[in-house]
């Protein structure tokens, strides 16, 4: 069997006092497209942030590739939420998406050399945005912002790409076209998503997890009533129509 490209093994995270994440366990396949799923504050930025070595598990290890060291993590593409970029920031497209290689940096001083421009030429022609290099990232459309984003998370030839609510202020059109980058990409890495947009999972994903503190998943792309009712607290007739959290009716208080 293939071996994982991530794999979270009895994490515990506990931030102020507050248990965050509680036994989670999750592999990640080269050709998954995992969906992470689940209500505001049910820590999928910290499952994220644990993943990418940002923040210390209470409990558990990660290994990428196989390792638990910091190198092999410069092997993850990571694309944040939007609301953490300053797009007000002068800085044209190219040198977003080239401050991706920073980390892969090692000589000092900290230079550009002919490999890194070569790396957000290839990034910006696969995210279709090398016409746009010279244009300052605030002038462009969120749609256009978005690829610039991910442009920046492929140039370090990651081997999974972890995306954080990426379509939250995209308009229906320009997610779709997203979906569809994330399709062809998929060809080369592994995708997790961190998402609310539940209605994208049966065409596009692998395997779909619910995260409330402990994860929850049948290891298949279905999202089944026994994962939402653990993870939501909430009754499951509703959730054909909207995102879970928002169109229940009725919450049952968390023990
Ligand atoms: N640095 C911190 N110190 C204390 N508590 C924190 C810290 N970071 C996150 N938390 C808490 O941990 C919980 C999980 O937060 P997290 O951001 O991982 O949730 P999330 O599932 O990504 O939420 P959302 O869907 O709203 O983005 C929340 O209750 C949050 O308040």
């Amino acid at each position: 069997m293939t071996a994982p490209v991530i794999e979270v093994e009895d994490v515990w995270v506990r931030l102020r006092g507050h248990t965050v994440l509680e036994e989670v366990n999750v592999a990640v396949y080269p050709d998954d497209f995992y969906a992470i799923i689940g209500p505001n504050g049910g820590g999928k930025t910290t499952l994220l942030k644990v993943i990418l070595g940002l923040l210390r598990p209470t409990r558990g290890t990660v290994r990428i590739l196989g390792e638990t060291g910091g190198a092999a993590r410069r092997k993850i593409g990571y694309v944040p939420q939007f609301r953490t970029f300053d797009f007000e920031y002068p800085i044209t497209v190219q040198e977003m998406v080239l401050s991706g290689r920073l980390g892969h940096i090692t000589r000092i001083p900290r230079r550009y050399d002919e490999e890194d421009h070569t790396r957000a030429q290839e990034a910006l022609e696969t995210m279709g945005i090398a016409g746009l290099a010279d244009r300052q990232i605030r002038n462009l459309s969120g749609g256009e912002q978005q690829r610039a984003i991910i442009a920046r998370a492929l140039v370090g030839d990651p081997k999974v790409l972890l995306l954080d609510e990426p379509t939250v202020y995209v308009d229906a059109p320009t997610a779709a076209q997203f979906y569809h980058i994330l399709d062809w990409l998929r060809r080369q890495m592994a995708i997790v998503l961190v998402t609310h947009d539940i209605g994208v999972i049966p065409e596009h994903v692998t395997r779909v997890a619910c995260l409330n503190r402990r994860l929850y998943t049948h290891d298949t792309n279905e999202i089944t009533p026994d994962m939402i009712e653990a993870a939501y607290h909430c009754p499951v007739d509703l959730i054909a129509h909207g995102i879970p959290h928002r169109v229940f009716s009725e919450h049952v208080e968390e023990e």
